[in-house]
């Protein structure tokens, strides 16, 4: 999906359906625009915040502009609004233009599908909520996430729920030494709130906020791990999910899209992406380079690599196992150096595809 905006290039190209009136007429296109961020997607309308962190801060709902119906608003994203832009019940505006991304998070549906689709755009981390028990933590869902966080150049942060059920002794030793940020967060000692979620340990928390303020970050996750728990810890439960309904019109659990939730008390900026319906992260986007960067704990070895080496299981020259056997993976360097070839396996049968369609933008 393309991110690119629909600029005067495209514009000389394209035939005009209405005749020979004159393109300068309609430039400069919305100069006059307002940006809003859009923070729920849903059916084709996009609610959006306008004048963010001010007195005049609201919630504004639009429509994609035709010229735009081609491209994916996801969200996130900053975006150009005319027309109707007061925020009222029943006031519609129009969506005419996305602004550039810093980032965009983007997946395929599976390793196979080369169609890409975008996720969120402009989050400078990517939270990867895992249990450390019910359900079992997996770690390749960990690894694709770092490898879709690491190619759109997003600060990854670990977060791993549930550690009153087991002490997440195994997925500590794997990724402490990657150096990103780790959380571990158990169930804490205070009531179930109104909305049924448990009650999340302070320490966590606060850990959590410290990394959360003022960034975008997507949270991701299986269901189950609690991420909803975390979601309602972190943007204040029944108080705050009440003040979230107010900014999105509608409870957070009736949509299953991506949405943007802000986090009280954090400085203006703060938000939390919840992405519900992701729940696994196809690669084909990302090539091979690019998913074996992400494993910077493995990267130093492929130097030795024989040139043009697979990696693979059976490649011949393949540095890796040496690497892993000397231990310089760490105690689950087998683990990880497993976790890349089984990604750079099921990847194989999908490049073909992706290179047919040629290299397409953000
Ligand atoms: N023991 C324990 N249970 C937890 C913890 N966090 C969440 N849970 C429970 O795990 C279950 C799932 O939590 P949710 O927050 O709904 O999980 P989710 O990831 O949002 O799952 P979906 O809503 O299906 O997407 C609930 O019963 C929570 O009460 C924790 O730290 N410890
Ligand atoms: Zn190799």
């Amino acid at each position: 999906m393309s991110g690119r905006q629909w600029d005067e290039s495209d514009v000389r190209i394209r035939p005009n359906k209405k005749g020979s009136r004159p393109r300068t007429k309609d430039r400069p296109k919305h100069e006059d625009a307002t940006i809003g961020r859009v923070i729920g997607v849903d059916r084709g309308r996009y609610t959006t915040v306008v004048d963010e962190g001010t007195k005049t801060e609201r919630t504004v709902l639009a429509m994609r502009a035709r010229e735009l119906r081609r491209q994916a608003v996801v969200p996130g994203d900053r975006v150009a609004l005319v027309g109707d832009i007061s925020g009222g019940q029943d006031a519609l505006a129009r969506l005419v233009r996305i602004e550039e991304r810093s980032t965009l998070l983007r997946r395929s549906a599976d390793d196979t599908d080369p169609v890409e689709r975008a996720v969120v755009a402009n989050a400078d981390q990517v939270v990867v909520v895992v249990a450390a028990a019910d359900p079992e933590p997996r770690p390749g869902f960990i690894d694709r996430t770092l490898v879709a966080a690491h190619d759109a150049g997003i600060t990854p942060v670990l977060v791993i729920t549930k550690a009153d059920l087991r002490e997440p002794t195994d997925l500590l030793e794997t990724y402490v030494p990657l150096g990103l940020d780790v959380v571990v967060s158990r169930a804490g000692t205070g009531e179930i709130d109104e909305n049924g979620s448990l009650p999340v340990d302070e320490e966590a928390l606060s850990t959590l906020h410290g990394l959360l303020d003022g960034h975008v970050s997507a949270l991701l996750g299986h269901s189950g791990v609690g991420k909803s728990t975390l979601v309602n810890a972190l943007t204040g439960a029944g108080r705050a999910t009440g003040g979230v309904n107010k900014v999105t019109g509608r409870g957070r659990h009736t949509s299953s899209s991506a949405i943007a939730l802000k986090v009280p008390e954090s400085p203006t900026g703060t938000w939390v992406v919840d992405t519900p319906g992701v729940r696994s992260f196809g690669l084909a986007h990302v090539d091979e380079q690019g998913v074996v960067d992400a494993f910077e704990d493995l990267v130093p070895a492929t130097a030795e690599c024989a040139r043009g080496c697979t990696h693979a299981v059976d490649a011949p020259g393949c540095a890796l196992d040496a690497w892993v056997e000397e231990g310089k993976a760490g105690p689950h360097g087998a683990d990880r150096l497993a976790s890349l070839r089984k990604l750079l396996a099921s990847r194989v049968e999908a490049s073909e595809d992706v290179k047919e369609l040629g290299e397409h933008g953000a």
